[in-house]
């Protein structure tokens, strides 16, 4: 299902919970609305499924305008941290349930309930009630109870969120490849960056009621336009006078702009490993972390902290150790603009806009 959202607002007496939101989402892509707590987030979800109504704005499903149109008649399929199975069923009456107030006769119901049972990996499970599942078989469940009647659109509100690391990483793999076997259009929300990233089509990252950006995981990451985006996404650190930097002097001319320089932006090193020394700045190791295939290492320049990796491969760093530290890049940031800033003396003189 095509979904064109435009100018959605919603206010809690005088509180503006969304702000003037407007998206479309091609038929059959998984997006991930992903934003700090308190952000919009689910209450855009429940405006999409009808359960909130909008202060004002449009809600078009497949050409058709559907604010009036109540939840059960949106095409709409649920899969809720909170929505819980019915416990006094089994799995097998929980994904008949959709299919027996949709009036489907009998034999419809079980062919339809045991292909669900098939592709959510549930075989013979069938007869077990909820509490004799785990947490992840429960949320296959939901999925396989939410998708019986064929919704065009599926709609999930932080579905792992009650579910353990290792299985809520499996069940994400699982999430995306039922979701594209399927080809249904799904939107979930998640506070989590790597659920995001991993798994969605497209994200749209919401903070205080507004859409910051909406993009590819990659693009989000390699071109945030706020700065509220470059450091909710990926690694960072924030330097606000970014002309104390070599290759960076520039930036003087820029009052107000701030920087924000991800890991993958620095190289740090013992001063052979470094050619251009002009381009670099001296550092000193302020920590080392171990992170199984890398170091992250806290190197101090001047009276900034900067994050960045090294590989196994080279020479170990140690707390104290003198450095070279190169900074490639900057994104900067000022009220009204976004854009990419070169180091100078190291390539391309001029900044790059976004
Ligand atoms: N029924 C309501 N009445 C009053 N305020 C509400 C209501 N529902 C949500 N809000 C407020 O609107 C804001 C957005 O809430 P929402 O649940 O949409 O955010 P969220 O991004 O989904 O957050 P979380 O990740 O914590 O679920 C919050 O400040 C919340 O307190």
């Amino acid at each position: 299902m095509h979904i064109e959202v435009s100018g959605l607002n919603k206010s809690f007496g005088d509180f503006h919970a969304v702000r003037d939101v407007s998206f479309s989402i091609e038929k059959g892509h998984l997006i991930g609305l992903l934003g700090p707590s308190g952000g919009g987030k689910t209450s855009i979800l429940r405006m999409l499924a009808g359960l909130e109504t909008p202060s004002s704005g449009d809600i078009v499903f497949h050409g058709k305008r559907v604010n009036d149109l109540p939840p059960q008649e949106r095409g709409i399929g649920f899969v809720f941290q909170n929505y819980a199975l019915f416990k006094h069923m089994t799995v097998y009456d929980n994904v008949a349930f959709g299919l027996k107030i949709k009036k489907f006769s009998k034999s419809q119901i079980r062919d339809r309930v045991m292909e669900l049972v098939e592709l959510t990996g549930l075989k013979g499970f069938e007869h077990r009630y909820p509490h004799q599942l785990s947490g992840g078989q429960r949320q296959r469940v939901a999925f396989a109870r939410a998708l019986a009647p064929e919704p065009q659109l599926l709609l999930l509100d932080e579905p792992f969120a009650a579910i353990d690391a290792k299985i809520r990483q499996e069940l994400r793999t699982w999430l995306k490849e039922m979701i594209e076997r399927v080809g249904i259009t799904s939107i979930f929300v998640t506070h989590d960056q790597d659920e995001a990233i991993e798994v969605a089509d497209e994200i749209m990252i919401i903070n205080k009621g507004r859409l910051e950006q909406k993009g590819s995981p990659w693009d989000i990451y390699k071109s945030p336009q706020t700065q509220f985006v470059a450091s909710f996404i990926g690694e960072s650190t924030i330097v606000e006078d970014v002309s104390k930097l070599k290759g960076f002097e520039e930036a003087a001319g820029w009052p107000g702009a701030q920087a924000l320089i991800r890991p993958e932006f620095i190289e740090v090193g013992n001063p052979s490993e470094f050619r251009l020394q002009s381009a670099t700045e001296q550092g000193k190791i302020k920590h080392v972390h171990f992170r199984g295939s890398e170091w992250m290492v806290e190197v101090e320049v001047g009276n900034v902290t900067l994050i960045t990796y090294r590989s196994l491969e080279k020479e170990m760093l140690h707390p104290g150790d003198e450095v070279r530290v190169l900074v490639h890049r900057a994104y900067m940031f000022n009220q009204s603009d976004s854009w990419m800033m070169e180091n100078r003396l190291k390539e391309d003189p001029m900044p790059i806009h976004i």
